[in-house]
């Protein structure tokens, strides 16, 4: 737009001066050559633009600019240095939400003075995420930095198209679904428990790391409950490489397909760059995009065949094979691409954020023995030390629920998502214009102390069972955000999250390891910058297998 802008302003000058007389002395100071004099004028339209943009609009033309917000901002950079510097990646939030308790929002500005709203009350979130969700869409940078990983499908989708789609893709995750991917679920945990045996007995002092060894938990997991294959098995031919190789190549670029990567988020130059760093990645997301689409293919004609058997027949327990079963039921109106898009969405939203949730509800059981007490004691008198327990049994375990929800209301695995107004909008009196970029902090209102109490940090199961006021709404937690695009996958996280925890807290006791020892009552560091609640270096916690007799 900017520079559509330039182009006509240049093109009135030029065609202005060529209107002088040739005598006329400005004609003096200015180049003889017209390409040279129009290039000039463009130029110098864009630096005035830019300088107008950066340090005039901000600061007096901005419908915004009366939000209040922090100050100590740095020349042309406004708060990026201090939130990338901060402890963790809601440190900032937090202090300017309790700074400035009621307003709807807070404005604080990032690269190039860019204006970005923090949404700080109840009432802002629901109007955005509720009742005017679809005035709101997904920044195009941020298509442009995840949707190569983690695909277009719902997280992507706007307006008719993700109603549409989202339509097609609930039925997927309802209960009766869920309960077929229990079988799924209970393999990967005893393979968890049976991974952790054998590393303690590798590991005489009893500290283990268990972040990694939830992550890979929780993608074997959805690899089997998405696609009903291990992973490892998916393999492609042309690069020698199976599924996982492709996927942590795709995470982790080295720096100049990093850098690569990062320029691609502000100018699309993916397809231009004929360096291997670029193609590395490029080839590494096109396997990804060809095994999934061989294993949609292949699953189709299974679908379709008499022999519903292979594909798991009426017992089917795998997303794709109810995706398609969907899309059987709907004319064929989910397309292969959409599948595949549903399904990267899948695998990468569906592990990183179960296993924070389990590495900080490892952490609580370390250092919470009274905690780790009573769900012990729940689980044990329930369903006993060993067998089976049913969704049923599952479901009835009143203080995991509680731990549960309180584990994800303090150690959100999200820190923050965000839209942009699609068009100029009033939210809680305040007028945003089209474009506005919005930030949305799920700690912000998990942890408000107007919400939650003087106690909102303290991590206190027993206080899902009296809740009240906004704490009692759906926005008193926004760990998977609310609305229209409420997360797809919460029934499903929450049930893979519940079995693992079973085995977890039957098969192993949980104590602080040195490293929590010395922490005390702190904190422990966070990983800054992060898409997802990390903590720094992995957790390392103390466990014992327990000998029932
Ligand atoms: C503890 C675990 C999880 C947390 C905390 C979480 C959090 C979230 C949040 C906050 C959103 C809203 C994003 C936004 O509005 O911008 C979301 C959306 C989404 N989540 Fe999750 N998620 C979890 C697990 C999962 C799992 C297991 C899956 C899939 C198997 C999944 C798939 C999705 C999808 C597809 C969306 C987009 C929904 C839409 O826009 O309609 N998530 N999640």
């Amino acid at each position: 737009m900017d520079f559509k802008i330039c182009l006509c302003l240049a093109s009135v000058e030029a065609v202005a001066i060529s209107a002088l007389s040739p005598s006329h002395e400005i004609l003096s100071y200015l180049p003889s050559n017209r390409a040279l004099l129009f290039l000039g004028l463009v130029g110098l339209q864009w630096l005035l633009i830019k300088f107008y943009r950066i340090f005039i609009y901000p600061a007096f033309v901005s419908p915004l600019r009366h939000i209040p917000g922090p100050k100590n901002n740095q020349f042309f950079i406004g708060q990026l240095v201090h939130l990338y510097r901060a402890s963790t990646p809601i440190e900032l939030y937090m202090k300017w939400s309790s700074t400035w308790p009621e307003s709807p929002f807070i404005r604080y500005p990032i690269l190039a003075n860019k204006e970005i709203l923090l949404i700080n009350t109840v009432e802002a979130h629901k109007q955005i995420l509720q009742t005017k969700c679809y005035d709101f869409v997904k920044p195009k940078f941020l298509g442009r930095l995840l949707g190569e990983i983690v695909g277009t499908g719902l997280l992507f989708a706007e307006g008719h198209e993700h109603k549409r789609q989202r339509k097609m893709v609930l039925n997927v995750f309802s209960v009766p679904n869920m309960k077929k991917l229990l079988p799924v679920f209970r393999e990967k945990a005893d393979e968890m428990v049976s991974f952790m045996e054998r590393k303690l007995k590798e590991t005489p002092s009893g500290n283990i790391e268990v972040q990694s060894i939830y992550t890979k938990a929780t993608l074997d997991a959805i690899g089997v409950a998405a696609l009903g294959v291990e992973l490892e098995n998916l393999r492609s031919e042309e690069l020698k490489l199976d599924f996982l190789q492709c996927y942590f190549r795709m995470l982790s670029q080295p720096p100049l397909s990093a850098l690569i990567s990062f320029i691609h988020v502000n100018v699309p130059i993916r397809k231009f760059i004929p360096l291997e760093a670029n193609w590395g990645f490029v080839r590494a997301s096109g396997g990804v995009r060809t095994m999934l689409d061989r294993c949609i293919e292949e699953r189709i004609r299974e679908v379709k065949s008499t022999d519903r058997e292979k594909a798991g027949g009426p017992e089917s327990r795998d997303l794709l094979t109810y995706m398609i079963e969907e899309r059987e039921a709907h004319n064929d109106e989910l397309t292969i691409a959409d599948i595949r898009g549903h399904l990267q969405n899948f695998l990468s939203a569906g592990h990183e954020t179960t296993s924070g949730a389990l590495t900080w509800a490892s952490y609580v059981l370390a250092t919470r023995p009274d905690i780790q007490d009573k769900l012990r004691d729940e689980v044990i008198q329930s369903l006993g030390t060993v067998g089976v327990p049913t969704y049923a049994d599952i479901e009835n375990l009143h203080y995991m629920k509680n731990f549960l929800q309180e584990v994800t209301r303090v150690y959100s695995p999200a820190p923050a998502t965000w839209r942009e107004a699609d068009k100029d909008i009033v939210i809680c009196g305040q007028f945003l214009p089209k474009g506005t970029q919005i930030v949305l902090s799920p700690p912000v209102t998990n942890l408000s102390t107007r919400i939650w109490g003087a106690d909102a940090l303290e991590f206190k199961p027993e206080r899902w069972d009296a809740l009240a006021g906004d704490a009692n709404t759906p926005y008193g937690t926004e760990t998977f955000g609310n609305g229209p695009r409420i997360c797809i996958g919460k029934s499903y996280s929450l049930l893979a999250f519940k079995v693992m925890m079973i085995e977890l807290i039957r098969n192993f006791r949980f104590s602080r390891s040195p490293g929590l020892v010395e922490l005390g009552d702190n904190y422990p560091p966070v990983q800054n910058p992060a898409v997802t609640w990390r903590p720094k270096g992995g957790m390392t916690v103390h466990m014992e297998k327990i000998a029932w007799s």
